[in-house]
C-alpha cells in the first residue's frame, strides 16, 4: 500500500485531505483514473486477488509433508507435536484428494483422532472420527476408532454399534477378526457395568442466554451527540436492555490461531479448518458451515452402504454421519465464502477493510443492481468522514479502490467500479470507524496463579488487578451502535461468543439517556487522555457529563501532594490543569458536585462562585502553596522503579523480604509526593498486598488491599467492577486467613 500511497500526485493528495462528503465522488474518480494508468496498481491487485499468487490455498504436497512429519512425531510418542502437524496438514489438504475409500482429509482426521485418544482427549477424538465418517461413511478405521473412544468414555452401547459397523465395512478378514475380539471384550465390559454412561458432548456452539431484554427503548435525536437511545420507563440496575447478533464480524489477526473464526470461543484441540482455504480455524463443524456456508460431505451416495446393514445398525450409522448438520441455518451466509479459495487479500488487508468487504459481499449477494449506489443508506449508520485526519481520508480512498477490485475477482456478482461506487465504500469505511465494537474476553489470574474465571465484561479492568483483556474480534451491531458513549456510563456492554449484551449498571429514570463506554472511563484515565483517545479512535469530541463537569477523580487521579503535609489540596501539572480549566469555565454547581465533599477536600476553587483562584500548574488548588513538581516527579519515578521490581518478583513468584521492604519505603515516598487519591498509590498498595499474600502475611495483605480500595472508591463509582474485583480479591485473602467474610468491611 505504501507504494501506491507514495505514487499519488501531491495535488490529488491535497484534494483528498481537504475533501468532504460532497467532494467524494470527484476525489474517488480522480484517484481511480490515476490508478488505472499506474502499472504497479494492477500488479498489486493481481497479487492480492489472483489465487495463483495466494499462499492461503490448499496444497496436497504441503499437506502430505505435514502428515509425514505428524507420523514421525507419533512414532516418537511426541503427541503434542503430532497433533499440531496433523492440524497443519488438515488446513492444507484439499477435500477432494483421494477417492471415497481413501480420502486424504478423512485419513488426517483419523490420524488426529488417534493422537487425541492417546492424549485422553476423548470427546475431541470422537468428533474427529465423526468428521472422517461424514466424508467417508464406510471408513472402517474411523468406525473402529470411534468405538474405542466411546468405550473409553464408558458409552458402551454406542461403542458396540460403532464396532459392529466397523466389522461390516472392514474389507479384510484379518481386520474383521480383530474387531470381533475387541467386540467380545467390550460386551463383557458392558455386562459388568450396570448403566451405560452417556456421552457428555461438550457444547462448542455459540453460548446463548435464555433471558431476553424486556425494556422498551427509544431512539431519539440529541443536539450534541446525534441519535441516541433513551429509556421509556424506569429501569432497575442490572437489567438486560439489549442483546443482538452482529450484522458483520471479523476475528482479529492476533487471535487467528487461538480462537474460533466464527463464534470467537477458544479453539479446542480438534479445531476444524476451512475446507477451501488454509486460513480460518473453527471450533466445530457447525461454526465452519455458518461461516463458509459449504457442504462438508462430498460422497453422499455412500449412505447406500448402510441400507445393506441390519436396519437398526443402518439407522444408527446414518444418524452418526448426519449429526450436527445445520444446513437450514446456513442459507445466504457469506461471512467467509467470498474470501475463500486461497486469495491473499483477506489476510493482508487491515481487519476493518476485510470487515467492509464482508458487508459489501452481503449487499452484492442480495442486490439485483450492477451499481453500488445506495449501500450507505442501507446501513443507516452515522459516520465521521468530515472529522477524519488527512492520513485516514487518503487511506480510506486507497483501500476502498483496492477492496472493490479484490471483490470483483472474488464475488460472483458483477458490478462497476467508478467514482460513485468507490465513494460509497469510503463512507462505509468511515461508518465502520465510528460504529465498530471490539469484542473482548476477559481472563483473570489471582495472586496464587489460579483462574478467577472468565469475566465477560467489556471494560473496567484496571491496573491494580491482574485482569487480562483479550481483544478477539471487531463487529458491527446495527441497533447496538445507536448507544452513545459516556465516560460515566450507565450501561455495560459484554459479549458471550459473538452476541452483544447490554445491561444497566445503575437504576435509570424514564427518558434518561442510556450510554455505554467506548473505552475510557472516569477513574481509568484522566479527562485529557480520554478526550484524546475518543478523538483519535472515533473522531468526536466527548460531550459526556464526565468530560464537561468537574469530578473528583479527574482532579486527583494524577495529582501531586501539596508541600504543606497537613493540606489535602491537589497540585496539578499543566496538561491536566488545562483540561480541568475548560470544565471550570462552564462550571455550575450542580447537586451532584455540591454533595461531593471530596471536591472541596482537594480544591476550594469552586467555593468562590466558580472563580478560579489558584489555577497555576504546580500550585496547590486548596491553599495556594507552590510545589516543585520536577523534584516530586523525580522522587516518584525512583519509587516506581522499586514497585516495578516488586511486580516482576510477584510474576516470577520470587519475593524476598528486601524487595518488600524496599517497596514499603517507595510507597512512603509516593504518599509524600502524590495526592492521597492518586492512582499510582492504589496500584502500589495493591502490589504490596499481593506480595504479602504470596509470602503468607495475610493480615498485612488485607490492610494494603483495603488501602487500595479506599483510593479506588474515590476514583471510581462505588458500583464499578474495578472495586468489585479488588473486594473479591480482598475477601479471598480474608477467607484464606481463616476469618469470616462477613467480618470484612
Ligand atoms: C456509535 S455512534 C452512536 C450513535 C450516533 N449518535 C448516531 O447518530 O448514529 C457514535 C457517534 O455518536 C456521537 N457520539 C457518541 N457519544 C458521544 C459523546 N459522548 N459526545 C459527543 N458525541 C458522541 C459521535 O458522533 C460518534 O461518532
Amino acid at each position: 500500500m505504501e507504494t501506491l500511497k507514495a505514487a499519488i500526485p501531491e495535488s490529488l493528495k491535497r484534494a483528498i485531505a481537504d475533501s468532504n462528503v460532497d467532494d467524494l465522488q470527484s476525489t474517488c474518480s480522480s484517484l481511480h483514473r490515476f490508478f488505472l494508468h499506474f502499472d504497479p496498481f494492477h500488479q498489486i491487485i493481481t497479487q492480492l486477488a489472483d489465487p495463483k499468487y495466494g499462499l492461503c490455498g490448499k496444497s496436497e504436497e504441503d499437506a502430505l509433508k505435514s502428515k509425514q512429519l505428524g507420523n514421525e512425531c507419533f512414532s516418537n510418542a511426541d503427541y503434542a507435536k503430532a497433533l499440531d502437524c496433523y492440524t497443519q496438514a488438515l488446513r492444507k489438504a484439499p477435500l477432494d484428494t483421494g477417492d471415497r475409500k481413501s480420502n486424504l482429509v478423512a485419513t488426517l482426521y483419523i490420524n488426529r483422532a488417534t493422537v487425541l485418544h492417546k492424549m485422553s482427549l476423548l470427546v475431541e477424538c470422537l468428533r474427529d472420527c465423526t468428521r472422517a465418517l461424514k466424508i467417508c461413511p464406510s471408513y472402517a478405521k474411523a468406525w473402529y476408532r470411534r468405538g474405542k473412544a466411546n468405550a473409553s468414555l464408558g458409552n458402551y452401547r454406542n461403542a458396540i454399534c460403532d464396532l459392529n459397523v466397523a466389522k461390516i465395512v472392514e474389507p479384510s478378514l484379518g481386520g474383521k477378526r480383530q474387531i470381533e475380539v475387541e467386540l467380545k471384550i467390550l460386551l463383557d465390559q458392558c455386562k459388568s457395568t450396570s448403566a451405560a454412561v452417556q456421552i457428555q458432548h461438550k457444547d462448542n456452539s455459540c453460548n446463548t442466554v435464555g433471558e431476553m431484554p424486556q425494556m422498551k427503548l427509544q431512539c431519539v435525536s440529541m443536539p450534541d451527540k446525534g441519535r441516541g437511545m433513551v429509556s421509556s420507563c424506569v429501569i432497575s440496575p442490572g437489567s438486560l436492555v439489549h442483546s443482538e447478533e452482529p450484522y458483520a464480524m471479523i476475528i482479529l489477526k492476533q487471535c487467528r490461531e487461538t480462537h474460533c473464526h466464527y463464534c470467537l470461543n477458544d479453539l479446542p484441540a480438534d479445531r476444524v479448518p476451512c475446507i477451501s482455504c488454509s486460513i480460518p480455524l473453527y471450533c466445530s463443524h457447525q461454526c465452519q458451515i455458518r461461516a463458509g456456508g459449504q457442504m462438508f460431505r462430498i460422497y453422499p451416495e455412500n449412505n447406500d452402504t448402510f441400507k445393506k446393514m441390519p436396519s437398526d445398525l443402518g439407522e444408527y450409522a446414518s444418524e452418526v454421519i448426519q449429526s450436527d448438520d445445520s444446513e437450514q441455518e446456513i442459507e445466504d451466509i457469506t461471512e467467509h465464502k467470498h474470501e475463500c479459495g486461497g486469495v491473499h487479500w483477506p489476510v493482508v488487508l487491515p481487519s476493518e477493510i476485510v470487515l467492509t468487504g464482508r458487508i459489501l459481499a452481503g449487499f452484492l449477494l442480495n442486490s439485483t443492481s450492477e451499481n453500488i449506489v445506495n449501500f450507505v443508506e442501507r446501513l443507516e449508520l452515522s459516520h465521521c468522514y468530515k472529522h477524519m485526519s488527512s492520513e485516514s481520508k487518503l487511506d480510506s480512498h486507497i483501500y476502498a479502490t483496492v477492496l472493490l477490485y479484490c471483490l470483483q475477482h472474488s464475488c460472483e456478482t458483477m458490478f462497476s467500479i467508478d467514482g460513485v461506487s468507490i465513494s460509497q465504500v469510503v463512507i462505509i469505511i468511515s461508518q465502520i470507524k465510528v460504529n465498530c465494537m471490539t469484542i473482548v474476553r476477559l481472563k483473570s489470574i489471582d495472586a496464587h496463579g489460579g483462574h478467577f474465571g472468565e469475566f465477560p465484561f467489556q471494560y473496567g479492568a484496571h491496573s491494580t488487578s491482574n485482569v487480562e483483556q483479550v481483544r478477539v474480534g471487531k463487529a458491527i451491531y446495527k441497533a447496538g451502535s445507536l448507544f452513545n458513549h459516556s465516560c460515566q456510563p450507565n450501561v455495560h456492554a459484554y459479549f458471550l461468543s459473538r452476541t452483544l449484551y447490554l445491561r444497566t449498571t445503575h437504576g435509570v429514570a424514564a427518558g434518561c439517556q442510556l450510554e455505554l463506554s467506548y473505552g475510557p472511563q472516569v477513574g481509568l484515565w484522566d479527562c485529557k487522555d480520554r478526550l484524546n483517545f475518543l478523538k483519535d479512535e472515533y473522531a468526536f469530541h466527548c460531550q459526556c457529563i464526565g468530560c464537561s463537569e468537574v469530578n473528583v477523580s479527574d482532579v486527583v487521579l494524577n495529582a501531586f501532594h501539596c508541600v504543606n503535609p497537613n493540606c489535602s489540596g491537589a497540585v496539578l501539572e499543566s496538561r491536566v490543569l488545562d483540561c480541568e480549566q475548560q470544565k471550570i469555565k462552564h462550571f455550575t454547581i450542580t447537586d451532584r458536585v455540591d454533595k461531593n465533599d471530596d471536591i472541596s477536600v482537594c480544591l476550594n476553587v469552586f467555593k468562590q462562585n466558580g472563580a478560579y483562584i489558584h489555577g497555576q500548574p504546580g500550585y496547590c488548588l486548596k491553599c495556594g502553596s507552590y510545589c516543585d513538581l520536577e523534584s516530586s516527579q523525580a522522587a516518584v519515578s525512583e519509587a516506581l522503579i522499586c514497585i516495578k521490581r516488586l511486580q516482576d518478583a510477584i510474576l516470577l513468584k520470587e519475593i524476598s523480604s528486601i524487595t518488600i521492604s524496599d517497596a514499603l519505603i517507595s510507597l512512603q515516598s509516593l504518599r509524600l509526593n502524590l495526592h492521597a487519591y492518586n492512582k499510582l498509590i492504589a496500584e502500589a498498595e495493591d502490589s504490596i498486598a499481593q506480595a504479602f499474600c504470596l509470602v503468607g502475611e495475610l493480615q498485612l495483605s488485607v490492610d494494603h488491599c483495603k488501602a487500595s480500595i479506599q483510593i479506588l472508591e474515590k476514583l471510581y463509582d462505588t458500583d464499578d467492577i474495578v472495586i468489585a474485583y479488588e473486594l473479591t480479591w480482598c475477601s479471598l485473602i480474608f477467607n484464606i486467613s481463616g476469618k469470616k467474610l462477613r467480618n470484612f468491611q
